[in-house]
């Protein structure tokens, strides 16, 4: 179990994080939703390792992590724009991490994150020849051998269209569900964070909005900053489809229900 206490932030006399406390249980996928600016990355950033809160603490499975460097926490993460090496093939990407630490996945465990991640067919391309949706797996896959205790993703869906977007949030369900991971994701986009997480941590000035499942979310929203900024973002997207497929009765219906 992850475990924020009394965690604060400011930078140059502003406050980020003013009083942040959040427990996160072991294999579950957590989204981070808010406004531009509200400290999403600030807050994936500690849990990573590479900034300091101003006070409170970081509690990993009960031991006190605040001090612990990144390189020692042993979480992990995959940013936005993948990272990969350009000169090295699909395989040797994959496997790069485990040249100096051989012992963390074995062969057959790194055949069986590429079969789960669908990358035999490309093992042998240069990163130049992939799509964005085949360089996030081999991001994720790069990543997952080296067996972090914590996943990490910033924006992870942010350049895939529809259908890959799809088939990435599916494979990473599976990953968390398949290795028990806990999956902490930073996202701007509400549909996908209430599609993909068992919780969704929704910040807003400083703190937390919400913090629940979406089903508590999209039924039971503490708020009217929740209503307007999460539920106001489906609902017109609601809509727009409803009209667009001619159900402009249900679109009207629907838009007074939630509203
Ligand atoms: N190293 C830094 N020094 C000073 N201010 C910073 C630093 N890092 C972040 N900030 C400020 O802290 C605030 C939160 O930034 P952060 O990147 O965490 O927000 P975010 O929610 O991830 O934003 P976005 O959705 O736009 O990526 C912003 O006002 C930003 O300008």
């Amino acid at each position: 179990m992850l475990e924020l206490v009394n965690i604060k932030k400011s930078y140059d006399g502003v406050t980020i994080l003013k009083d942040m406390n959040l427990s996160i249980e072991k294999g579950e996928i957590v989204s981070i939703l808010g406004p531009s600016g509200c400290g999403k990355t600030t807050l994936l950033n500690m849990i990573l390792g590479i900034t300091d809160p101003d006070s409170g603490k970081l509690l990993f499975n009960g031991e006190d992590i605040t001090k612990v460097p990144m390189e020692k926490r042993g979480f992990n993460i995959v940013f936005q724009d993948y990272a990969l090496f350009p000169n090295l093939n699909v395989y040797s990407n994959i496997t790069y991490g485990l040249r100096n630490k051989p012992d963390i996945s074995t062969r057959q465990e790194v055949e069986e994150l590429i079969d789960l991640l669908g990358l035999r067919e490309h093992l042998t391309k240069k990163i130049e020849q992939l799509s964005g949706g085949q360089k996030q797996r081999v991001a994720l896959a790069r990543t997952m051998v080296m067996k972090p205790k914590i996943l990490l993703l910033d924006e992870p869906l942010s350049a895939l269209d529809g259908v890959i977007k799809e088939s990435i949030k599916d494979r990473i369900k599976k990953i968390a569900r398949e290795y028990q991971l806990t999956t902490i994701i930073v996202t701007h986009d509400p549909e996908e964070a209430l599609t993909l997480s068992d919780k969704v941590l929704i910040l807003n000035k400083g703190g937390i909005a919400q913090f629940g499942t979406p089903d508590e979310i999209v039924h039971n929203p503490q708020g009217d900053f929740i209503r307007q900024f999460i539920l106001n973002q489906l609902e017109i997207k609601r809509r727009n489809i409803y009209s667009l497929f001619g159900y402009q009765e249900m679109a009207a219906s629907q838009a007074s229900i939630a509203c």
